[in-house]
């Protein structure tokens, strides 16, 4: 590249006291691209991103954006950066017109009416999510995508010159991808820079002109478009350049094909306006859950988890002397030790409050750490050592508050919790959202061992690339029930992208 940069970043330094964040990181970008900001959990790249967007200061070296210092979050607004961040910040009191134009008032809000706030935010909000939204509901009351989107659409409605997307599509499913790399696409092509940071491999594959890879707070190389492939970031994301691939599952695993299944749902409707299915699952399978966003596929998880109660119908769950049992909220899943895990760690996964132990141990002091009230802590330790070791959790002390983790080290406290706690059932509500690509892979891995050891999984993701290689069955919603079920080599992209359209097998499904 020959223009000017946009952003010039040179022996950039940051670190929360022990915790080195960024050491000696450069990093340049320019006017009409997108590049990509990948490495591990961990490895620095919401640093990288506050520290551009001003909201942190960093120790040593330069950031310079069109040519000067961002001093400040007002400052970067003021120059053109909007940022959105990880955590997906709304004000759930307010409505969604207030909330796409919070903090905005002398920029955006500049001798616009309120009636043209509403215009242009339904305008923005029907592109955006696909169909129109009540623009006075109380934001607290939508579903996790449209919150996702109306943060999307307050950053887009600053018209920026740089635009830092720092896992922004992790709550978003295929369609909704497609539409925000539509606008992502449109931006680049006004000359703005757009910064993402994804785990999401095939995405950054698709979108991506560049990409710097960070490894320990340090930029270790720089792809051009056609040199992005998984092998070649995952090979300079990890220091012994590992290779991996899940094991393919063999279908026919006769354990499961004869065993009599764990859990049963006759004639469940998930809610009063959706049709019935029945849903079977055997000890040592892996089912995962698809469908397009709202149609019936994280409620149903919910209500294998004891979270929510299904309209009609009932799940009935063997216990450990092969009794059947109803779960019929969370107390009969942990005596069935059904575990969940959830996706959206900010609301209903993490206590922000309390530390990185309290997290871990507040799932599983009841059955492994109480004893006359009192919690045994060097065996708690034991076992969350174990668990970091497992799934290479990067933490500093463990009774430093959870939110001084990483997103995606937050989000492996929560699966770690739940291996923890001796599960006959795992049920996990898109686990691997803001985890890296290695620790995917390493997820896989565990839950195909645990299902080989008899235990059962129920997988819910939006990224249907995550099923191949490694779910049994497919469970497809359409409408709040299982449209289509695919097992062994018919889980394939195709086949899952027709029957998550409604479509006959076979069909080829073009995203728009
Ligand atoms: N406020 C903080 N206090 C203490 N440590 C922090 C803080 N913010 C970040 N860190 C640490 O700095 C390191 C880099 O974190 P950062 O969030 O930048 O990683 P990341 O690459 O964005 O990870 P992920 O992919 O999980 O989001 C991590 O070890 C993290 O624990």
């Amino acid at each position: 590249m020959t223009s000017p940069t946009s952003i010039q970043v040179r022996g950039l330094s940051k670190r929360f006291g022990e915790t080195r964040a960024l050491a000696d990181c450069n990093f340049d970008a320019y006017p009409g691209e997108v590049h990509a900001i990948v490495g591990e959990n961990g490895s620095g790249k919401s640093t990288l991103a506050k520290t551009l967007s001003g909201v942190l200061m960093h120790d040593t070296g330069t950031v310079e954006v069109f040519g000067s210092p961002v001093t400040s979050p007002i400052d970067a607004r003021e120059r053109g950066i909007a940022t959105i961040f990880q955590e997906v910040l709304v004000a759930d009191e307010a409505n969604v017109i207030d909330n796409l134009y919070v903090g905005s008032d002398g920029l955006l809000s500049n001798g616009k009416s309120y009636a043209e706030k509403v215009r242009e935010a339904d305008e923005i909000l029907r592109r955006c999510v696909g169909h129109p939204i009540d623009l006075r509901a109380n934001v607290g009351t939508l579903p996790l995508n449209i919150k996702q989107w109306i943060v999307i659409a307050r950053a887009i409605l600053r018209q920026p010159k740089v635009l830092i997307l720092d896992e922004s599509s992790a709550a978003l499913d295929l369609g909704a991808t497609n539409r925000l790399h539509a606008e992502i696409e449109r931006l680049r092509d006004q000359g703005c820079t757009v910064l993402i940071v994804t785990h999401r491999i095939a995405e950054l594959v698709r979108i991506a002109d560049r990409a710097t890879i960070l490894r320990d707070g340090t930029a270790v190389g720089v792809l051009e478009k056609h040199e992005i492939t998984e092998a070649r970031l995952l090979e300079l994301m990890t220091q012994a350049g590992r290779t991996l691939a899940a094991a393919p599952v063999a279908f026919s695993d006769p354990s499961f094909e004869t065993a009599p299944p764990i859990i049963t749902a006759r004639q469940l409707c998930v809610s009063s306006d959706t049709a019935p299915f029945d849903f079977e699952l055997q000890p040592g399978m892996i089912v995962g859950l698809a469908g397009l966003d709202g149609q019936g596929q994280d409620q149903f998880a919910r209500i294998l988890a004891g979270i929510a109660a299904p309209a009609s119908g009932q799940v009935i769950c063997l216990d450990q002397a092969g009794q059947p049992k109803p779960i019929s909220g969370l107390d009969d899943a942990y005596d069935l030790h059904v575990s969940w895990v959830s996706g959206d760690r900010k609301r209903e996964g993490i206590f922000p409050q309390r530390s990185i132990f309290e997290n871990f141990a507040m799932g599983i002091y009841r059955r492994k750490l109480g004893f006359m009230g009192k919690v045994d802590r060097r065996l708690g330790h034991q076992l969350f050592k174990k668990e970091v070791d497992r799934l290479k959790i990067k933490t500093g002390p463990i009774s430093n508050r959870i939110t001084s983790l990483s997103g995606g080290n937050q989000q492996k406290v929560l699966i770690s919790r739940a291996f923890a706690d001796e599960p006959r059932v795992i049920v996990l509500n898109d686990p691997a959202r803001g985890v890296d690509l290695g620790t995917k892979r390493d997820l896989y891995r565990e839950l195909q061992a645990f299902a080989r050891s008899g235990g059962s999984v129920v997988y819910l993701s939006s990224e249907i690339e995550e099923f191949l290689g490694f779910a049994h069955r497919v469970d497809v919603f359409v409408n709040g029930s299982i449209f289509r079920s695919l097992e062994g080599a018919m889980i394939e992209e195709e086949a899952m992208l027709a029957a998550m359209f409604g479509q006959p097998l076979g069909t080829h499904v073009e995203i728009a």
